[in-house]
């Protein structure tokens, strides 16, 4: 009876851990009580029925946002996914949403044999884009472009514009498909064991780590800092200070800390450089913006630009050791770009490849508004509403960010 495909009615489970009490380490109640309630989401994968006819169908693809390691492993997939399924007519979007409405910007035809190396480059084949997005005039050229099915890969604003485009599309009655897959390093989306990128940004994340550890070790009272990117959330430096093992203090966004004063950084690193002679300090760049003066930008998109806490707190390091008379030899590395241009690793490649295979399978079973994505170890997909609804962020009652206190041996700082 075995035949390979998904059933439509076949589920995956959303929370697998049922906590006893509110005060469980990293605890989601789902009400007061903490008590059980199922939720089940959609399996992805390849059905028996399909909703389009191949031949017929318009696919396009357009990669939005910052970059982000394994973009165009993912393209490659959904090109390769819907050539197997017999799509020929199959494009890229340039630039983002603004290859949508930029005078100019022609639409790439795809093709298998015209991707079959890109994956081993990082970057977007199709490039990015930040801003700009119209959700009606993006909708007015789907429509004049004939487009079914739409792959949009991004970060939580692509998101919400993917889900824009779905809502209005149902609004004009257009009969067609958007699915989503949940791109950036800041691993920033709700609901999903990771985000594609992710890995590969720690794995570079702890190269610069390790650089900053060699330098502070080889000097006379070495101090390495080193900035990681991460927009709202600390994951990137949780994890590149976990996977490194060097990292004498992790600083997040989630978790407020003071640099001055009895509990301070700077008294913990005095104590550091008596005590190891040496330390390694890990900051995420939107930690500590409360101790800065706001820059009150945003990029095209609207995001915030944070006030740089890098080269703020390597100032402050350098002048608290010049004022007490201690030799501190501070090295600072900002590898932001280098985390993000390069190419996706052997894990991300593999998420990669499945969540681009699984985005064209939920295209041609009929969903739209969707997010092909990763959970509890099992591939699903998600209504975008549910994944948008918040950034992501490490919680920091839970195990994972104690395990990393534990890892650095940092004290509080308040
Ligand atoms: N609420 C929204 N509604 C419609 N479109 C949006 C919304 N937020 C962002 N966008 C559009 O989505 C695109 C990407 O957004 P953004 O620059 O925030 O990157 P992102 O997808 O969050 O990825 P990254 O992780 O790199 O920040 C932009 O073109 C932006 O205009
Ligand atoms: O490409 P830009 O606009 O410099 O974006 C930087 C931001 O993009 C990200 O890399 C991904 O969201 C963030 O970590 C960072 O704050
Ligand atoms: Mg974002």
């Amino acid at each position: 009876m075995w035949n390979g495909y998904v059933n439509n009615a076949d589920r995956a489970l959303l929370k697998v851990i049922k906590y006893s009490s509110p005060t469980s380490a990293g605890a989601e109640c789902i009400d007061p009580d903490c008590s059980w309630v199922e939720q089940w989401v959609h399996r992805a994968g390849p059905r028996k029925e399909i909703y389009f006819e191949p031949e017929e169908v318009k696919a396009a693809i357009v990669t939005c946002g910052g970059l982000c390691p394994g973009l165009n492993d993912v393209i490659r997939q959904i090109v390769f996914t819907l050539e197997t399924y017999g799509v020929k007519n199959i494009v890229g979007i340039p630039f983002g949403y603004r290859g949508f409405f930029e005078k100019g910007l022609k639409e790439m035809p795809l093709s298998r044999c015209l991707v079959e190396n890109i994956n081993l480059n990082g970057g977007s084949f199709l490039g990015v884009s930040r801003g700009g997005a119209k959700t009606s005039e993006i909708v007015d050229s789907i429509q004049a472009r004939r487009i079914d099915m739409l792959f949009v890969l991004g970060g939580n604003g692509t998101h919400a514009g993917a889900n824009a485009i779905h809502e209005e599309c149902r609004k004009r009655k257009l009969k067609v498909s958007v699915v989503a897959v949940p791109k950036t390093i800041d691993n920033d989306i709700l609901l999903m064991d990771k985000t594609f990128g992710f890995d590969t940004a720690v794995e570079e994340a702890q190269r610069a780590i390790n650089s900053a550890y060699i330098e502070a070790r080889s000097a006379y009272h070495g101090i390495g800092l080193v900035k990681l990117m991460g927009r709202s959330s600390g994951f990137i430096a949780m994890h590149a200070s976990l996977s490194s093992g060097q990292v004498n203090v992790c600083l997040i966004p989630e978790v407020p800390f003071t640099l001055d004063g009895e509990f301070g950084v700077l008294r913990h690193l005095e104590h550091l450089l008596k005590t190891k002679g040496f330390c390694v300090v890990c900051v995420a760049e939107a930690a500590g913006q409360d101790l800065l003066q706001k820059s009150g930008a945003t990029d095209a998109s609207g995001n915030v630009i944070f006030s740089d806490i890098g080269v703020h707190m390597q100032q402050k390091i350098k002048m608290h050791f010049k004022d007490i008379g201690v030799p501190a030899d501070v090295k600072y590395i900002d590898p932001t770009y280098m985390v993000r241009a390069c190419r996706a690793n052997a894990s991300d490649a593999i998420l990669c490849t499945v969540l681009g295979q699984n985005a064209v399978h939920g295209a041609f079973a009929g969903f739209s508004g969707i997010t092909s994505c990763i959970c509890n170890t099992h591939y699903v997909y998600l209504p975008i509403t549910e994944v948008i609804k918040a950034p992501k962020r490490v919680n920091p009652n839970s195990r994972m960010w104690h395990r990393c206190l534990t890892s650095t041996g940092q004290p509080d700082f308040h």
